[in-house]
């Protein structure tokens, strides 16, 4: 069995092929330029490396729910070209396998619930801190989807006393990724996250609102774990700075797991995305 994986991003497209433990045997970067040019380069990719399913996980809005006319659908990006584009039906229209179609995050997160840090728990959510913010949550061992895909990653937060900084997002006047996100701690810092010295203060306003999140997701969806992905969480000493501002603000309210079992780094590293689409793949079989 040759399973398929497609992680569908907003600035490149990894196209890979694998089996259900995660090993990767092929992979291929795409950017994403034009759907057409794009998906043209999928559609080869498939040909020349054949597979038995494919897991998908997109950039979105998509539609994700079987009787919305828009299942399968890229819906409103902003990105050109992508906004209404039927990604599943071009797909379909190219390779005869069984596909499982879900966003890039949800498809991480159920990597990292399989086979990665939360292969041994039924709930865990998985938080991407990147360009964006994104967020899959897995609630016993099932992706979990309401009306539509969840947007955690522009949950509201409560403002720092003496954080004035216009948050960096067209929608809200606060929210997690405007705050957050990689961009606005270029913004604040004029320098690329990266560059950020490791004991600059910013990172102490990052990991408040990470934090935030954290007791808005547990009181939400009590997960058994919560991960944490993404650019700007290569930066290892937030950790422990966000497990710290998570106690004093959950303030004792309901017991948790130990912390530094409780809000972690990615076991799948890079690869949680790839290798969710490669056990979706198994699922999208197993359901065929
Ligand atoms: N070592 C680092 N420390 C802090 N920030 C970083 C680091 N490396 C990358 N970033 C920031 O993370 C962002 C890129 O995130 P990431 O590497 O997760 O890629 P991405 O795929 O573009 O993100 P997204 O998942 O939102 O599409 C950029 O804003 C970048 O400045
Ligand atoms: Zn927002």
């Amino acid at each position: 069995m040759i399973l398929g994986a497609i992680e569908a991003g907003g600035t490149k497209f990894v196209c890979a092929t694998g089996d259900e433990t995660g090993n990767v045997f092929d992979r291929v970067s795409i950017p994403t330029t034009t759907p057409a040019e794009t998906m043209a380069a999928v559609d080869a990719y498939f040909k020349a490396h054949p597979v038995d399913a494919i897991g998908i996980g997109s950039f979105g809005p998509i539609g994700v729910n079987p009787d919305d006319p828009k299942y399968g659908y890229i819906t409103t990006t902003p990105k050109p070209g992508w906004g209404d584009f039927d990604f599943l039906g071009h797909l379909k229209q190219h390779v005869d396998v069984p596909l499982y179609w879900t966003t890039d995050v949800n498809e991480a997160a159920y990597g990292e619930a399989e086979i990665g840090i939360a292969k041994d728990v039924p709930n865990s959510i998985y938080v991407t801190i990147g360009t964006g913010v994104g967020a899959g949550v897995i609630s016993h061992n099932e992706i979990f989807n309401g009306r539509t895909h969840t947007e955690l990653g522009h949950m509201r937060l409560n403002r720092l006393p003496g954080d004035d900084f216009e948050n960096n997002c067209p929608y809200h006047d606060i929210c997690l990724e405007g705050m957050a996100a990689g961009p606005a701690v270029g913004k604040r810092t004029g320098k690329a996250g990266k560059d950020v010295a490791e004991d600059d203060p910013v990172w102490a306003t990052v990991a408040d609102y990470i934090a935030q999140a954290c007791v808005n997701l547990t009181v939400s969806f009590a997960p058994d774990t919560i991960i944490l992905n993404g650019g700007v969480m290569k930066q290892k000493q937030l950790f422990p700075i966000i497990r710290e501002k998570f106690a004093a603000y959950l303030n004792g309210y309901e017991e948790v797991p130990a912390l530094d079992q409780y809000i972690v780094p990615a076991g799948l590293g890079d690869n949680s995305g790839v290798v969710g689409g490669l056990l979706l793949a198994k699922l999208a079989l197993s359901e065929a």
